[in-house]
């Protein structure tokens, strides 16, 4: 069985629930296996961190196809079973399974692994000409499918007059119990407002729209208090971001960030009937429709669209018909490649016959 220092890899954000299925996986027991992270995904290969290193590495072949088959590939913030072969050359054989999955659809219907094994999504949004409630209502949807933990951060609070106003607008509106700070991303004090989901072990990705502030709070979050002070890192604090140009990365409090590209503006990877539990108030709302398929729209005996307020429910039409587009492109792609797997053969047949002919 393989041998692992747990304090160790839980710095890096390892929860023991992870550790569960290792006895199932039969490559724990080769000896040269020792369990890592996925911190950064390219092309051709990954990296890898075991709480000590660093180290470059390839999925065997048949770990790719076993899950190309799912159309699943390993992704960030994953944690695998590696081994170094006598080449010196880092080979991952195995993936543990995930605790939760943050995945997209891609606007050709295909399906995308973003992000793994998250305890906390925190939602950026500016309190400016940004603040949308509805698209804050979606990503809640969809850390809820995710089974991923949402905090509502909302940023720019220096800048918006009408903050407090904005603040008692969504908490009437979201569904309650969901964490919700307003901070200015560029301030000590917002490192300070997130302290409580960035302790150390904890994973955290952020998630918003273009220009909401989320390079600015990580830059923030990654400077410790005594670098945070003076002109210095004013300068300097685009350039720590990029230096630090891991995917995941480790904040200096011992939380693990990560930031991948697509992760930041995400539809999510999910059909209409988990779309749906994501509106917990209008699925239990719709057990009362008089028809069962009941889209809540002009049906008469529709028990939603008097309870639920419009504005909300155009929002969740809006995430339906979304899924829907995302769906029919899958059904289209698959379409398409049927009649291509007929027309090479097709093509190959005709080959044959002209070398036989
Ligand atoms: N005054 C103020 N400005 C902010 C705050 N947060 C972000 N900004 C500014 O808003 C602009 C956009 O912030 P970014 O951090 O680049 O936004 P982003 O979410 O990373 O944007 P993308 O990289 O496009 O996804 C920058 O000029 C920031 O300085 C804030 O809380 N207060
Ligand atoms: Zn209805």
């Amino acid at each position: 069985m393989l041998e692992y220092d747990f304090a160790v890899l839980h710095s890096l954000g390892l929860q023991p629930a992870s550790l569960a299925a290792l006895a199932d996986i039969p490559e724990a027991d080769h000896p040269d296996a020792r369990l890592a992270r996925v911190t950064e995904v390219q092309r051709e290969g990954l990296f890898l961190h075991d709480g000590r290193l660093d180290t470059a590495a390839r999925p065997l072949p048949r770990l790719v196809q076993t899950l190309l088959a799912e159309a699943d590939a390993l992704v960030v913030g994953d944690w695998v079973i590696a081994e170094r072969n006598a080449l010196g050359e880092t080979w991952v054989s195995a993936l543990l399974p995930r605790i939760n999955q943050l995945a997209r659809r891609a606007n050709d219907g295909r399906r995308q692994p973003l992000a793994s094994n998250i305890d906390t999504a925190l939602l950026v949004m500016g309190l400016d000409h940004d603040f949308n409630p509805r698209r804050l209502e979606r990503y809640l949807a969809f850390t809820r499918i995710a089974a991923v933990a949402p905090v509502i951060v909302l940023t720019k609070s220096d800048l918006a007059d009408d903050g407090a106003a904005r603040l008692d607008e969504l908490a009437a509106r979201l569904p309650g119990g969901t964490p919700m700070l307003a901070v200015d991303a560029r301030a000590d004090s917002a490192r300070e407002a997130l302290a409580p989901w960035l302790g150390a072990g904890q994973t955290v990705v952020l998630l918003g729209a273009s220009g909401t502030g989320k390079s600015t709070l990580t830059n923030t979050l990654l400077a410790t208090p005594a670098q945070a002070t003076g002109a210095v890192r004013a300068g300097d604090s685009r350039g720590r971001h990029t230096t630090v140009a891991r995917h995941l990365f480790r904040l200096p409090g011992g939380a693990c960030l990560i930031d991948t590209p697509g992760l930041r503006t995400w539809r999510p990877d999910a059909d209409e009937a988990e779309l749906t539990s994501g509106f917990d108030d209008i699925q239990a709302l719709a057990a009362h429709c008089r028809y069962r398929d009941c889209q809540h729209l002009e049906e008469p005996g529709c028990a939603v669209r008097d309870a639920v307020p419009a504005d909300r429910l155009r929002n969740y039409h809006k995430v339906m018909r979304d899924a829907r587009q995302g769906s029919l492109t899958m059904r289209e792609r698959k379409a398409q490649t049927a009649k291509w797997k007929v027309i090479s053969k097709a093509a190959k047949a005709y080959g044959r016959a002209k070398r036989g002919g």
